[in-house]
């Protein structure tokens, strides 16, 4: 037990705001500006202690060598067909970024089309969003820095490889939608506004879409669409797959809503200009529309509108007035309807989630009849590639115990039937010793929750055992099994359990489940969390000291109200990247978009419900003899995402809170890691680093031996 000493910082009592009458302080606020030289000396003196903490672990060494042997094995994607060659990604096992190739068949020699590695030392820059013309013969591809989300659009010939000088900068959550005349893209762009090297906290508002030629300077760009009156929407652009409308779908937050208007490209008289005329198909936010394919006027759509568990419908253009829409496919009320694709022209390939496990179908396009089941083990789709024109398609299978397994689907026959194009392979790993459980828990309000279980075969339910629990809950977002080999390693020599639960506000039943885990009922997300962790402890998997949360952005925010509410409940806490600011998390970039899940302390009511679990403003001294868990908070400096400031901010109460109460033995720590960010692009080097570094920080506070 170590009694320890944190970084004094600066209290500046003399802050507060005033939500409605409340006057809350905010002694920290001087963190929320990351270039301070105050604030980078508190991530100094963090660091200066958690590092030290995180590297005296007497097994690192080994542990990192377990990982990084572990981890190299060559990692595949489903190929994709564009212009007549097949494109895809490969990592060789240790690869910082995977290497997209490109080859004339299935059958012959790959060549390197696009190898990110080459573009930067480190392996920080890493490829995000890319989009291949219609005839393939242009592709253009998003580069990002250090995990930020400012991209800058780059643009190659295909399939040469030969480098284009367009280069478009400031462009963030954007589309990339090709004209069929190959001639330009659509793409989205923020106003420049100071520095946006993905270290600044400005926020992001007046999304604008613009129309790039190709061949051209960015500043000739054409800015197409924008809704001046709008400043929170962000508008999707998309276009059909006949190449005769553009279809724009703004939409104001992450709820699965949006607004569907559209411009008929071959009737504009200048052709492509500024300010394009648009008409408004559907001017409201009651349900999403996700375009799938259209024959002539009559567009098919995937949607939620009176369907939360999602339907397909077709609206005629011609006849768009709402009482002519067509259900294709009703809602199956037993599995939700994750996403449609429209192969061979008139198949329509369907992925249902039902219970956590992803199940393929293949329906007619114009009758929307059911055809056939695409039959699939227990696990996750974690990828589809084939187009309308596809007489192939390629499906990427996952689950906990198989690393990948990728199929090629005739589409042309009656019965489609996988046919294993490519394994992936992990070398001497013995999957046999493990098996995987899916378990049903009551949570506090009696809603049964999914939750799977994996562990060595015969594992001895003593109470015991090092159980390491994850969970997101938010954002309409669904965790479904997929492979982590750093993860089996970690059950392998720990004899331990992972524990994977699949709380309300994510997708897994629908939009019924996602809203029940938002706004006022927030609540229930960590109920549903506290329940997984008691559940694990009366079945006798575990104990409270044996049991590590690590929660990621909103799973983040899970883990820091988690140990909030039940300190006594968990013994190792792992947050990382997560939001724990509620009251100002829609000042900083994205983060206005989040309102759809969270509300907004603006709002006297919403303030109400998120003062009640904000991880800032709920951190107190434990009752009687309880302590906090051991707690290490993670984040980076290019996090743009969920800016690092939350973290900051949390560490420094919790730690000011804590500090000199001598029964808080177990640490409170925070590691902030440079030319890193939300997690999206992490090169491999940084990823190994990062597991190491947890599973170091577990191994110490659960006083556990590394075996292997
Ligand atoms: O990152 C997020 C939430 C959770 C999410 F909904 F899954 C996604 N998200 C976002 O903030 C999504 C941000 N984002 C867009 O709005 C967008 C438009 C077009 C292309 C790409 C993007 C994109 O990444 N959060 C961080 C913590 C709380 C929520």
């Amino acid at each position: 037990d170590m009694e320890f000493s944190y970084p004094k910082a600066r209290r500046d009592e003399s802050v507060f705001d005033d939500y409605h009458g409340h006057k809350i302080s905010d002694p920290y606020r001087w963190l929320e500006d990351p270039d301070a030289k105050e604030t980078i000396a508190f991530v100094d003196a963090q660091n200066s202690i958690s590092h030290p903490f995180i590297e005296q672990c007497p097994h690192r060494q080994k542990i990192q060598e377990s990982l990084t042997e572990k981890w190299n094995f060559a990692k595949y994607s489903s190929p994709a067909e564009h212009g007549g060659s097949y494109y895809y990604y490969c990592n060789s096992g240790l690869q910082n970024q995977s290497v997209l190739y490109v080859q004339d068949n299935l059958k012959s020699e790959p060549r390197v089309f696009l190898d990110p590695n080459s573009l930067s030392e480190d392996g920080t820059l890493s490829i995000s969003g890319t989009a291949f013309s219609e005839d393939g013969s242009y592709f253009a591809y998003g580069l990002s820095k250090c995990g930020s989300d400012w991209i800058t659009i780059q643009f190659k010939k295909a399939p040469s490889g030969e480098d284009l000088p367009d280069t478009l900068k400031h462009v963030k959550f954007s589309s990339m939608a090709w004209t069929h005349d190959n001639k330009g893209m659509f793409y989205n762009r923020y106003p420049v506004e100071g520095k946006s090297d993905g270290t600044e906290t400005t926020t992001n508002l007046y999304n604008k879409l613009y129309y790039h030629r190709l061949g051209t300077d960015q500043d000739e760009d054409l800015l197409t669409v924008q809704f001046q009156n709008e400043p929170k929407w962000k508008i999707g652009a998309e276009v059909s797959v006949d190449g005769k409308y553009l279809l724009l779908s703004p939409n104001e937050g992450c709820d699965p809503v949006n607004r569907l208007f559209y411009v008929e490209l071959d009737k504009l008289p200048n052709g492509i200009t500024e300010n394009l005329p648009y008409v408004k198909l559907i001017d409201n936010f009651d349900a999403q529309y996700e375009y799938i394919t259209n024959e002539g006027s009559v567009f098919t759509f995937l949607t939620n509108l009176n369907a939360p568990k999602y339907k397909i419908i077709n609206i005629d253009f011609q006849n768009p007035d709402p009482k002519n829409w067509k259900t294709l496919v009703e809602e199956d009320k037993n599995a939700v309807l994750e996403w449609a694709s429209c192969v061979n022209h008139n198949k329509l390939v369907l992925c249902y989630l039902k219970d956590v496990k992803n199940k393929l179908y293949v329906h007619r396009l114009e009758t929307g009849v059911l055809e056939a089941e695409i039959p699939l083990d227990i696990g996750t789709i974690i990828g589809c590639s084939g187009r309308k024109k596809s007489k192939e398609i390629f499906i990427h299978f996952m689950s906990f115990l198989t690393p990948g397994i990728i199929y090629r689907v005739d589409m042309t026959v009656d019965k489609p039937t996988p046919e294993v194009f490519r394994t992936i392979k992990v070398n001497n790993f013995d999957f046999s010793q493990f098996e995987v459980q899916q378990v049903f828990y009551p949570s506090k309000d009696g809603t049964q929750i999914p939750m799977f279980l994996v562990h060595k075969k015969g594992l001895v339910r003593n109470g015991n055992t090092p159980t390491f629990l994850y969970g997101y809950g938010g954002f309409d977002i669904s965790m479904k099994p997929t492979f982590s080999v750093s993860r089996l390693v970690f059950l392998k020599d720990l004899d331990g359990v992972y524990a994977l639960a699949n709380i309300r506000g994510g997708g897994e039943y629908g939009e019924k489940w996602h809203k029940s885990g938002t706004h006022a009922k927030k609540q229930n997300v960590f109920d549903d969390f506290h329940a997984a962790a008691e559940y694990l402890i009366n079945q006798k998997y575990t104990c409270p000291k044996k049991l590590v949360i690590h929660g990621q952005s909103n799973g983040g925010l899970l883990v820091a109200a988690c140990i909030n509410q039940r300190p006594e409940l968990y013994g190792v806490a792992l947050a990382q990247v997560g939001v724990m600011d509620m009251f100002r998390f829609h000042k900083f970039t994205i983060g206005h978009a989040w309102t759809t899940d969270f509300g907004c302390s603006d709002i006297p009511e919403q303030f109400e419900f998120l003062k009640k679990y904000s991880p800032l403003h709920n951190i107190r001294v434990p009752k009687d003899d309880i302590q906090y868990p051991s707690t290490l908070l993670l984040t980076a400096d290019h996090d743009d995402r969920v800016v690092p400031l939350h973290s900051l901010k949390f560490i420094a109460e919790l730690q000011h809170t804590m500090a000199g109460i001598k029964k808080q033995s177990n640490p409170l720590l925070i590691k902030i890691d440079t030319k890193a960010g939300h997690g999206r692009g992490k090169p491999t080097a940084m990823i190994i680093q990062e597991q190491t570094d947890m599973y170091c920080f577990i191994l110490k506070t659960l006083g556990l031996d590394w075996f292997n």
